[in-house]
C-alpha cells in the first residue's frame, strides 16, 4: 500500500546540561551537552505534490515563509536529491518559541524525515543529518533520533541511553536570542571538558544561565522558584527551565504550585518522530 501523506511528531529536546568549552576560528563555539527527547511537540502533517510547489501554512508570527526552517529544510532536501515532486506542509506549532526547547530545529529534522520518505528520495540519516547541520547545529539530533552525548559545535553525537524521568518544564515569558546568549561578554568559554561518566555526578550546569538569568529578569525568578524542589536547570539558551522528577504525581504537585506557567512531560531516548515514522513504514511500504 502506498500513501501521499504522512503526520509526523517534531519533539523538543532538553539540553540535561551544556558546557561552553572553547571558540573556532570562525566564532562558532565549542561545547558538550546532552540531548534528550521530551513527548512535548508540533505537529507536521506533509502531502505530496507532482507540480513541484513547496506550500506551508500557516504562516508563524515573525518568521518569514521564507526563512522558515520547515521551508528551508524541504528547499534544501530537493536540491540536494533533485527531485521533482514538492509538498503541501502543514504546522501546528505548540512549542515556545526561542525557549531552548529546539523546536525550530526538531521542525527542521521532521520535515527531512518526512519528504525523504514521501519523495522516496532515500537518503540516510547522516546524508539527512549533514544537510540538517547547515540549517542549525540542533537539527542533526533530531534526524538521528537517539538521546545523545554532543561535542564540536553539537554536531558531533554520541548515542546514550539515560533515566527517561518525569519533568516539569517552565515556561517563563522571555526570549533570548541564541546568538545574542553566545556573543554576551559573560558567558564562560572555558569550562573544562568532562568525560561521560561524570554526566551523573553533580557536576554539571548550563553556563549560559548566568548570562540569561541577568538578561532576563523571568528566567531568573522562574529557577530560582524550581530550584527549591531540587537540581533545577536552564535549556539551551533559554528561556525554559526543568527539574527531573521521581514520579508523574510529584512533577503535576510541582507545577500546580508553580506561579511561572509550564507543563509536565516525560523524557524519551528514541524520538517520537522516529517511533510515528516506523509505524508509519510498516503500514505504508513494506
Ligand atoms: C545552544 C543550543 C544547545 O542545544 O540550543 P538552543 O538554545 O538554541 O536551542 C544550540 O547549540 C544552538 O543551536 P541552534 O539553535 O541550532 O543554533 P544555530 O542556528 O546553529 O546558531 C545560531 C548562532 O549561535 C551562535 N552559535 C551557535 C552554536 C554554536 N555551537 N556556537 C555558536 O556560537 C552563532 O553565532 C550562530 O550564528
Ligand atoms: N518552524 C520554526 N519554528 C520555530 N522557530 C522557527 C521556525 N523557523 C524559524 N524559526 C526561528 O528560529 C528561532 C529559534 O526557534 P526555536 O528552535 O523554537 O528555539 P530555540 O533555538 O531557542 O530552541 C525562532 O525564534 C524563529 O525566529
Amino acid at each position: 500500500m502506498t500513501a501521499d501523506h504522512i503526520t509526523l511528531p517534531a519533539p523538543a529536546k532538553l539540553n540535561l546540561f551544556l558546557h561552553i568549552t572553547g571558540r573556532r576560528a570562525d566564532g562558532y563555539h565549542t561545547l558538550q551537552t546532552a540531548f534528550q527527547f521530551i513527548n512535548r511537540a508540533d505537529t507536521l502533517h506533509c502531502r505530496v505534490r507532482h507540480d513541484g510547489e513547496l506550500t506551508l501554512t500557516p504562516a508563524l508570527a515573525d518568521v518569514a515563509s521564507d526563512d522558515n526552517l520547515i521551508m528551508r529544510a524541504a528547499r534544501a532536501l530537493k536540491a540536494a536529491t533533485g527531485s521533482s515532486l514538492g509538498a503541501t506542509i502543514h504546522i501546528d506549532k505548540h512549542l515556545p518559541m526561542g525557549g531552548g526547547l529546539g523546536g525550530g530545529s526538531s521542525d527542521a529534522a521532521s520535515t527531512l524525515l518526512a519528504l525523504n520518505t514521501l519523495w522516496e528520495t532515500q537518503l540516510s540519516l547522516e546524508a539527512l543529518a549533514a544537510i540538517g547541520l547547515r540549517l542549525g547545529a540542533d537539527v542533526p539530533v533530531f534526524v538521528h533520533g537517539h538521546a545523545a552525548w554532543a561535542e564540536g559545535i553539537g554536531e558531533q553525537l554520541t548515542a546514550i541511553t539515560l533515566d527517561e524521568p518525569w519533568f516539569v518544564v517552565l515556561t517563563p515569558k522571555a526570549h533570548v536570542a541564541t546568538a545574542e546568549a553566545f556573543r554576551h561578554p559573560l558567558l564562560t568559554r572555558h569550562s573544562e571538558a568532562i568525560k561521560l561518566r561524570d554526566l551523573n555526578a553533580g557536576v554539571t550546569r548550563n553556563d549560559f544561565e548566568l548570562v540569561v538569568r541577568t538578561l532576563a529578569p523571568a528566567v531568573d525568578e522562574a529557577l530560582q522558584w524550581l530550584s527549591q524542589w531540587g537540581d533545577a536547570k536552564m535549556t539551551g539558551t533559554g528561556a525554559c527551565v526543568f527539574l527531573a522528577c521521581s514520579n508523574q504525581g510529584l512533577a503535576a504537585d510541582i507545577l500546580a504550585a508553580s506561579p511561572v506557567s509550564g507543563f509536565i512531560c516525560r523524557g524519551h531516548n528514541r524520538s517520537p518522530a522516529h517511533v510515528a515514522l516506523d509505524q508509519w513504514l510498516r503500514m505504508h511500504r513494506i
